[in-house]
C-alpha cells in the first residue's frame, strides 16, 4: 500500500454512473497527472467501470472503494481492480482482502479502530469522515499514540483544504470527489477534469 500511495499524493475517488464513459475519465485523470483512481461501487456500473479502465488504460492504477461486504472483495479483484478501500474497519474484509492478495486501506475513525489496524499489521489507514472526525486536529492528535501509522484523510477534502492536509507528517495522500464532479462526469466534460487533476497534481488550490 506504502508503495501505491506514493504514486500519487492525491487519489481521485469516482461514482462511475456509465461504464462507457470510465476510460476516458480515467485518461482525463492521467493527462492531468493523477496515476491512482479509486472507483466506489455504488452505482449500479462500478465493476463494469473497474473492468474497463484496467483493460483499455492500463497506465493507471484503478482500486475499488466503498467495500462494506467480504463479499465485494472477490467481485473487485475479479473485475481488475489493483486495491480496495473501505470506509470502515471490518475484520471479515481484512481476511478476505488478504485472501484475495490484493492491498486494502481500511477506513478509521476513532484511537478503538486504529489500535485494531494496527494489530492486524496495518501501517497505512483511511481516515473518514476525515473533517467530520477532527480533520487536522485529530491527526496531529493520533501522531502522538501511533507515530508510525500513515493516513489517507477521505470526506470533505477539496481544493482549498488538502494541501494543509498534506503538510502533515503522517499524511502522504489525500483522497476526495472534488476532481470529478458529478456534473462534469455526466457532461463527459473531461477537460475540466483533467484541469482539476492538473491542479491537485502540481500542488495548487
Ligand atoms: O465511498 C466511500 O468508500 C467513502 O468512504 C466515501 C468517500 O471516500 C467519500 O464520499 C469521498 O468524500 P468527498 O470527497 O467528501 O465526497
Amino acid at each position: 500500500m506504502q508503495a501505491l500511495l506514493a504514486r500519487s499524493p492525491v487519489i481521485p475517488v469516482v461514482a462511475i454512473e456509465d461504464a462507457a464513459a470510465a476510460p476516458a475519465l480515467a485518461r482525463a485523470l492521467l493527462a492531468g497527472g493523477l496515476s491512482v483512481i479509486e472507483v466506489t461501487l455504488r452505482t449500479d456500473d462500478a465493476l463494469a467501470a473497474v473492468a474497463a479502465i484496467a483493460r483499455d488504460v492500463p497506465d493507471i492504477t484503478v482500486g475499488a472503494g466503498t467495500l462494506t461486504t467480504a463479499g465485494q472483495v472477490d467481485a473487485a479483484r475479479d473485475a481488475g481492480a489493483r486495491f480496495l478501500v473501505s470506509p470502515g474497519y471490518s475484520d471479515a474484509i481484512v481476511e478476505a482482502a488478504e485472501h484475495a492478495g490484493l492491498s486494502l486501506l481500511p477506513g478509521v475513525s476513532t484511537a478503538t479502530e486504529l489500535m485494531r489496524a494496527q494489530a492486524d499489521g496495518f501501517d497505512h489507514v483511511k481516515f473518514f469522515p476525515a473533517v467530520p472526525s477532527g480533520g487536522i486536529g485529530a491527526l496531529n492528535a493520533f501522531s502522538g499514540p501511533f507515530p508510525a501509522m500513515r493516513f489517507c484523510p477521505t470526506g470533505g477534502v477539496h481544493s482549498g483544504n488538502y494541501l494543509d492536509f498534506l503538510q502533515l507528517p503522517n499524511v502522504p495522500c489525500v483522497g476526495g470527489s472534488w476532481l470529478t464532479p458529478a456534473d462534469a462526469v455526466a457532461a463527459g466534460d473531461w477537460s475540466h477534469i483533467e484541469t482539476l487533476a492538473a491542479s491537485a497534481a502540481e500542488g495548487r488550490r
